[in-house]
């Protein structure tokens, strides 16, 4: 199944991933549910009341108001007790047509008015012990949920019952980090040996699809907007001060994302980059939740882009060096099982000389058992516009090709069709001032026919970078 970036999209057969929910509570949120306990209207005991408040609102009318307009604890904090059973696990296949098992209830609070639990089709929410959770599905009928809530929270204050700000803003907050089995993750081992590694955050975390009045933004909360430093077809990205550590980032911002399944695709790219885990030459990743209908990914903060160097003369030397780290990349990222299938200079950006591999977007597994997406056309092979997905590897090895001879060129390529038909070919013009060794090299990886291109560590270990070597 292909998707096209950019144009008129054709959903690939993704795998759907089914659900489970992990349920331990923490010591911490026993703790604040003692503490809030308090926060009770009269002296019932919070179980009598909460009863009385599933009886009363079973009938989805939403008459909830009067007396039973009190804040339960795990209103404020979204604590798992009536939300999650125990005993479960991270489900090992995760394909939520698979999954024949029910999706979790509460007892109790399924009949209150927050009705929007579980549902069975998708993702799969398991609560990490130090989180705030709740086990809210973000989707298309969202929307209509949060109306319905705003219209009971505007019965109850007609009543006379509370519900103040910081709850409604708290409840807007706090979204459960749902943990999805990571379709570019090879093995089961890879999910039990942390392949974040030193990254912070584990999970996406969901925010409900929009922010905003009494809402927080964990953007503005977190970080100090500096500037945007890059536009793309799907998002902008900004230079950030993380508010907290003190350090510079990149935060990379997706347009708005209304579909379920826009929001499924676009977390692929954090998927792929958390599988990945860290290497020298490929973005760190550090980060990412939805807020405000948008994907916010926060990245290791590079300098600029090569598109940015393409229209400077560069010297032989400084080809290889782009094109020996940008291989390691490649070689990385193909031994995790995975093909980036975009590489191209507005993909490669550089950090203190060195060359990072990024916007992993329409990267792919390369055992096609994901949807394959193309990349920029431009810097394509003829055979992934066949359709022919067998050597995806060999796909991201015609791309750095092309890559370099733009850089060489030291002009972007254009949408000629002349041109690209040369390119797809394998035609290359000579490039004078240029060694031969490099030239044919580069015709190799440009070659028509994917088997005969090198893969990404016979070109790393081309006799051609003993000269950029020690
Ligand atoms: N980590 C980063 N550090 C510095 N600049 C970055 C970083 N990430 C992205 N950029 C800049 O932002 C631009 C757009 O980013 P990116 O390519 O990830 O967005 P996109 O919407 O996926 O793009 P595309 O149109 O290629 O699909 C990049 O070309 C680059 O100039
Ligand atoms: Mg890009």
């Amino acid at each position: 199944m292909l998707e096209k970036k950019g144009g008129g999209r054709v959903m690939g057969k993704r795998k759907t991933l089914g659900a489970e929910i992990d349920t331990r509570r923490t010591k911490k949120s026993r703790e604040m549910e003692g503490t809030f306990s308090l926060l009770q209207f009269d002296n019932r005991p919070s179980s009598e009341l909460r009863k009385e408040l599933g009886t009363a609102c079973v009938d989805g009318d939403g008459d909830c108001g009067g007396e039973k307009s009190f804040i339960l604890s795990q209103d404020f904090f979204c604590t798992p007790d009536y939300i999650t059973p125990d005993n479960q696990n991270l489900m090992s296949g995760l394909d939520s047509n698979k999954d024949q098992s029910p999706c979790p209830r509460s007892p109790v609070k399924l009949n209150t008015v927050k009705s929007k639990r579980c549902r069975q089709d998708s993702f799969t929410a398991r609560t990490p012990t130090s989180t705030w959770t709740s086990n809210h599905r973000v989707d298309e009928q969202e929307n209509d949920e949060i109306m319905v809530d705003e219209k009971i929270q505007a019965n109850q204050t007609e009543k006379g019952g509370y519900v103040s700000q910081t709850a409604v803003a708290l409840r807007s907050r706090v979204m459960p980090p749902p943990c999805l089995k990571n379709p570019y993750l090879m093995n089961d081992s890879e999910i039990a040996t942390d392949p974040f590694r030193y990254q912070r955050s584990k999970c996406a975390s969901f925010l409900p699809t929009s922010i905003g009045g009494g809402g927080l933004s964990r953007y503005l909360t977190d970080f100090h907007e500096i500037q945007q430093i890059g536009v793309g077809n799907f998002s902008r990205v900004f230079k950030v001060l993380q508010r907290i550590d003190g350090c510079l980032y990149a935060v990379k911002c997706t347009k708005k994302l209304y579909l379920d399944s826009e929001r499924r695709k676009a977390m692929m790219e954090v998927q792929a980059l958390a599988a990945l885990g860290f290497h020298e030459n490929v973005v760190g990743y550090y980060n990412s939740w939805f807020e405000n209908e948008q994907l916010y990914i926060q990245l290791e903060l590079c300098d600029h882009s090569l598109s940015k160097k393409s229209s400077l003369k560069i010297s032989e030397r400084e080809i290889l060096v782009i094109m020996h780290q940008i291989a390691k990349a490649l070689q990385f990222v193909h031994e995790k099982g995975i093909a980036h299938l975009d590489v191209k200079p507005d993909n490669i950006y550089i950090k203190n000389g060195v060359c990072k591999l990024g916007d992993f977007g329409c990267a792919t597994r390369l055992d096609k058992s994901l949807p394959v997406e193309e990349g920029d056309a431009r810097y394509m092979p003829q055979e992934i516009l066949n359709e022919n997905y067998e050597h995806l590897d060999k796909v991201d090895i015609f791309s750095l090709g092309v890559t370099v001879y733009e850089m060489i060129r030291g002009s972007p390529l254009t949408e000629s069709r002349n041109q690209s038909l040369n390119i797809k070919e394998g035609k290359l013009p000579l490039l004078p001032g240029h060694s031969l060794q490099l030239q044919q090299l580069l015709k190799t990886m440009m070659d028509r026919d994917p088997t005969r291109r090198p893969s990404a560590r016979e070109v790393m270990e081309h006799p051609m970078f003993d000269r950029i070597r020690g």
